[in-house]
């Protein structure tokens, strides 16, 4: 369909064509008018003259055969009563037959009509003849009025002459048309203007609303709408424009929020691009790099502008641009991320970089995102190494241990052979840190980590698992003797002393050794076992090795199970204090009693607190344990200040983790001012154990306990390192001699010696001595000779319950004197 159609100006052709057809129509109406009125007139009086003439010519041609001449001038006077009648005469021949004065200046006006308007032929015919001339605006009549008839010589014919004159007739016509012409003219102008002002009105002005409505659109003045009303075509396009206008209006609305939503992501982009230190490409199909961005401009391969219009392989070298090809492929045929990494030498340095290849949807164009993964990678094998190795050491840690074991484990069954874990533990390391410091400590295990790799061979591991463990994977043994020999060898290393900054450490070491296949076949299982074969070589005294055995492992189980019930003791009210009576041994006198503390689980029946209260220490339960034995006491011991109305003192044990609480001596003053007891009637016991450390907190909290007025007895005195030291140092009030001497004393002179040494320094120290384990009466005998204060044993009582020691107390403390002699 031909769409184009031809457009005029509506206003000017309505305007003009109303005009000029107004024009046109109103003179073609007069003009007809005016000629077609003219000519019915001039015919008209053509006739009447030519009837008049007629008449006049037989009335005359009846006179002039009359020869009656006057009558014919009187009745051409007549005639020219109308006075339209410009002349009216008779000729003969060419000459005027002088009838009247007037017919003379008739002729002369005749003559000269004639002549101007050459109308002489008139005078030629026989017969009436009437010419109109429009110049003069004359009617000519000429008749023949001879007396004779017909007249045969032309020359002798007798004619009339007329000339009648109708230029008023004229004028009259005129001005009547004039008048007409006036009021037709002022009709088509009000007509005129009255179409004009309709098309004004009904036309132009909706064109023009219209016009100006579809000019504001193309001017992106969207809001603007024409109100034309009514049913005609103009109020049809104005509702159909005003549509289109809102139709415009919302998709400009929503070409706007296209744009604003495009200039903000190109922003974000533009940003993100100079915001990360990546490269990105935009490539056509073909390759061709069309944009490049970076936020980092340096340490490029290229300048991004080098990059445009570019392939990759214009810029890159041959093995990176082959690589990118390969992925471009990739990428386009299946749509998908594709990402490699490739090196590139850039201003002498090797770099690696990272290239994310991703097709931009509903395009065929690729973006490349480029990105320097020197450090990364650096950094991820820098991790790597750190999940694998020991950051102190820089041996294998447990991870790549277990990995190795269970490779090893493979190879031994394979071949058959024995493979081995030795479990190793640095003795006492943990002294060394706490008393030379963590830094030293690190040296120490660094040295300790050289020396076993340099004592193995290439195909073993040495690892670290944390703090001072390490693990020697070996395998390809035949006999268990020769990893006797390798553990032997591993204790020796350690004979001689690590030699740190000028200083040598003396340290030895504890070996747990596990052999697959005979005690474990996993690798967990045989590091347990090790595990536990290495904590059996502490136990057997340190330094030394410890092959696995079943035992072991159901010692471990026990203690598993005693730590998970203890978790829950508490809280199942499973604990109870007992109290074993202490006396005066020279007179029996009972005077208070140690709290020892009884476990009766639910799970395991009743646990001997020498068993639980290492495991509490371990795993940090003693802490609560501890406080529970301390608040019971006190208050059991309130109690019976108040119901026994006895001075009684008790005797506390606290472990050596207890110290590690910074609110120790807090809780214990508040639990003894809460109860109204007098600190001088608690004493608290610790063993050697606790000094060892040598903590300046340890004697710091002893000291302020003692100032608090509690006493301070030192407990099995002569187990361990026994240090004069400590009863110089510490501010003890008491020293409980270790039962195991006591029970000796009978058959051991060294013993007694021993107890008599322990029970003079004592005393030469100020202290008070308690004996403990007292079980016979010699025992009792032997402490009375030896001046020794107190006792505490079985002799008396065992540990009681607070109301049996109550009931004991009432009766023992009434035969006081029966104790002390009677069993002497
Ligand atoms: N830190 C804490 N340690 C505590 C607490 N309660 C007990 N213990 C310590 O546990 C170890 C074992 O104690 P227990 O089994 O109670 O043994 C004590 C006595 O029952 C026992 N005893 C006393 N007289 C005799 C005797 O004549 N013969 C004999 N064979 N045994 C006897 O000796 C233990 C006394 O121990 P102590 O005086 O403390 O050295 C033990 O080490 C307890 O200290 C606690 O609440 N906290």
């Amino acid at each position: 369909m031909n769409n184009k159609v031809i457009a005029i100006n509506l206003k000017q052709t309505l305007t003009w064509g109303t005009v000029l057809c107004g024009l046109l129509i109103s003179s073609l109406i007069i003009a007809y008018s005016y000629v077609s009125q003219r000519d019915m007139l001039l015919s008209t009086y053509q006739t009447q003259l030519t009837h008049s003439m007629r008449h006049l010519g037989k009335h005359l041609s009846t006179e002039f055969a009359k020869g009656n001449i006057s009558q014919v001038s009187l009745t051409l006077e007549d005639y020219y009563s109308d006075d339209k009648y410009a002349a009216l005469f008779i000729i003969k021949n060419d000459l005027v037959m002088k009838l009247d004065p007037q017919s003379e200046a008739g002729f002369n006006l005749f003559t000269r009509v004639i002549k101007e308007h050459n109308v002489t032929s008139a005078l030629d015919t026989h017969d009436l003849i009437t010419v109109y001339i429009p110049a003069k605006q004359y009617f000519v009549t000429v008749i023949p009025v001879s007396p004779t008839l017909p007249v045969s010589d032309s020359d002798d014919v007798i004619r009339l002459v007329a000339l009648y004159d109708v230029s008023q007739i004229y004028t009259s016509l005129k001005q009547q048309f004039t008048a007409k012409a006036v009021i037709l003219i002022a009709f088509l102008v009000l007509l005129t203007a009255g179409l004009l002002s309709f098309t004004h009105y009904f036309i132009h002005r909706p064109i023009k609303r219209l016009i100006d409505v579809g000019h504001d659109l193309s001017t992106k003045s969207l809001t603007s709408r024409v109100q034309i009303t009514g049913q005609g075509e103009f109020a049809v396009l104005a509702e159909q424009l005003n549509k289109t206008a809102q139709t415009l209006e919302q998709n400009w609305q929503q070409q706007l929020q296209t744009n604003q939503e495009l200039a903000r992501r190109h922003a974000l982009m533009t940003s993100v691009f100079h915001a990360l230190p990546d490269l990105f490409f935009i490539i056509n199909s073909d390759s061709t790099i069309v944009e490049c961005h970076t936020g980092k401009k340096d340490d490029l391969y290229l300048s991004p502008e080098q990059f445009i219009h570019k392939k990759m392989a214009d810029v890159l070298p041959h093995h990176a641009a082959r690589q990118f090809n390969q992925a471009i492929n990739s990428a386009t045929q299946q749509h998908q991320l594709t990402q490699i990494e490739y090196p590139l030498t850039i201003d002498g340095q090797n770099k690696l970089f990272e290239a994310r290849l991703s097709p931009i949807p509903n395009s065929e164009q690729l973006v490349i995102v480029v990105r320097d993964i020197t450090e990364k990678k650096k950094q991820e094998e820098v991790i790597l190494h750190h999940a694998f190795y020991d950051s102190l050491t820089d041996l294998p840690n447990r991870f790549l241990a277990m990995e190795r074991l269970t490779q090893q484990l493979s190879t031994a069954q394979r071949s058959e052979a024995l493979a081995v874990v030795f479990f190793i533990d640095l003795d006492d390391f943990k002294r060394i840190n706490d008393t030379l410091g963590h830094e030293i400590g690190d040296q120490v295990l660094v040295a300790a980590g050289e020396r076993f790799t340099l004592s193995i061979r290439e195909q073993d591991t040495v690892a670290r698992l944390g703090g001072d463990e390490f693990i020697i994977l070996m395998n390809g043994f035949d006999h268990v003797s020769d990893i006797t020999c390798v553990a032997d060898m591993l204790v020796k290393l350690f004979h001689e002393p690590i030699e740190l900054n000028d200083r040598d450490f003396n340290i030895s070491i504890s070996i747990g050794v596990a052999v697959y296949p005979l005690d474990a076949d996993t690798p967990a299982e045989l590091l347990s076992c090790a595990d536990t074969a290495m904590y059996n070589a502490k136990k057997n005294g340190r330094n030394g090795y410890c092959f696995y055995n079943q035992e072991m492992s159901l010692k471990l189980s026990r203690q598993i199970a005693i730590e998970e019930a203890l978790r829950i003791a508490l809280a199942e009210d499973e604990l109870e204090v007992f109290y074993q009576p202490q006396f005066n041994i020279n007179n029996g006198e009972i005077f208070g009693a140690e709290a020892l503390l009884r476990w009766h689980s639910k799970t395991l029946g009743s646990v001997s607190p020498a068993e639980f209260i290492p495991i509490a220490e371990q795993n940090g339960l003693i802490i609560d344990i501890g406080l529970f034995v301390l608040a019971t006491t006190i208050q059991q011991v309130n109690q019976w200040q108040k119901s026994l109305q006895a001075n009684l003192k008790v005797a506390i044990n606290l472990s050596p983790r207890q110290f590690k609480d910074p609110n120790l001596i807090q809780k214990i003053a508040l639990l003894v001012d809460d109860r109204s007891i007098a600190s001088h009637d608690i004493e608290l016991e610790i063993t050697e154990g606790v000094l060892i450390s040598g903590q300046a907190q340890v004697k710091q909290a002893l000291d302020q306990l003692h100032e608090l007025g509690f006493k301070l007895a030192l407990d099995d005195f002569g187990t361990g390192y026994s240090s004069l030291n400590y009863l110089r140092h510490y501010p003890f009030d008491v020293l409980k001699i270790d039962q195991s001497f006591i029970a000796d004393m009978l058959v051991s002179t060294e013993s007694q010696a021993l107890v008599t040494t322990i029970i003079n320094m004592a005393h030469s120290l100020s202290m008070k001595v308690v004996a403990e384990g007292v079980e016979t009466s010699t025992q009792l005998k032997i402490l009375q000779q030896l001046a020794c204060d107190f006792g505490q044993g079985y002799l008396v009582s065992k540990p009681l319950t607070a109301q049996q020691f109550e009931a004991f107390f009432r009766t023992q403390n009434t035969n006081k004197k029966v104790i002390a002699h009677s069993r002497l």
